[in-house]
């Protein structure tokens, strides 16, 4: 099967527990493709957990996913269709900026003209032709954050995982970003993106799933989780999201990363 034929991500009672953790309850969730899913919850509600799990670097305790049309069983299948920007992207020191995209495409056998333009036009839309050539040691954490976006959509994979995609950027940079997200969407590209940052979410998701404890507590457009049930009146979705976690017994809420 391929991702044509499917949603972008399907999960079945997905689960993981770290000894006697359980830290994500089996989730059951579809992602349908060239969507925005905007993936929130608390801290420690299993978001890193659960993206480590449907980009293959740990297994499942049960349950099973597949993503891009493949199960997350068949490891090379799944990478081959992924991109990952994970919270601290994986970067090497000793190397340029250009030359950790160039070695970042190599991974993908990206054709070498094709990757170099590419490289070329993406470090000149975020702003980082002119330090290309310095080591990544020099980078302060916004440029490194950017390195770690470009080299997890260089190869346009068909679905993309972001974890705080915005974080440690400047606003001109995260608009950027914001941008990048929304052209990526629109030409197809999946992006399953998880961050705090709830008008980031508000403006780019389609559908939003709300995490708490390792469960999904609410799902759908925000347009409807901003919909209070009672009144049917809207609400931001910082108060949806404060309240449908206050609901499910949490009360240190995660207002901390919520202010852009
Ligand atoms: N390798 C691990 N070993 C043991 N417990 C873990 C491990 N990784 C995560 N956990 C636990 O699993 C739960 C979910 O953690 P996870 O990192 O997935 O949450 P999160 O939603 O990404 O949180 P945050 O927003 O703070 O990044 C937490 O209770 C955490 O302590």
């Amino acid at each position: 099967m391929s991702l044509a034929d499917g949603p972008a991500i399907e999960t079945e009672g997905l689960t993981k527990r770290y000894g006697e953790t359980t830290a994500v309850s089996s989730l059951t969730m579809t992602v349908e493709r060239g969507t925005v899913y905007g993936f929130l919850g608390p801290n420690g509600a299993g978001k890193t957990t659960t993206m480590k799990m449907l980009t293959t670097l740990t297994a499942p305790t049960d349950g099973s996913a597949r993503v891009a049309g493949h199960p997350i069983a068949e490891r090379e299948s799944v990478t081959t269709h992924i991109g990952y920007l994970p919270e601290e992207p994986p970067i090497y020191e000793e190397l340029t900026g250009r030359e950790q995209l160039e070695y970042a495409a190599g991974l993908r056998d990206l054709p070498e003209t094709a990757a170099s333009e590419r490289i070329e036009s993406l470090l000149e839309r975020f702003d980082l032709l002119a330090d290309a050539s310095k080591r990544i040691e020099e980078y302060s954490k916004g440029m490194r954050q950017k390195v770690g976006v470009i080299q997890a959509v260089l190869h346009e994979p068909d679905v993309a995982f972001l974890d705080e995609p915005t974080s440690g950027l400047d606003p001109r940079a995260a608009r950027t970003m914001r941008d990048t997200i929304a052209e990526l969407a629109d030409r197809e590209m999946t992006i399953f993106l998880s961050t705090h940052i709830l008008p980031v979410v508000d403006e780019l998701a389609d559908e939003i799933g709300v995490l708490h404890d390792g469960t999904l507590v609410a799902e759908g457009d925000p347009e409807r989780l901003k919909s209070r049930a009672e009144t049917g009146g809207p609400r931001s979705l910082e108060d949806a999201f404060l309240e449908l976690t206050r609901e499910h017994g949490d009360d240190g809420l995660a207002t901390e990363g919520t202010a852009e």
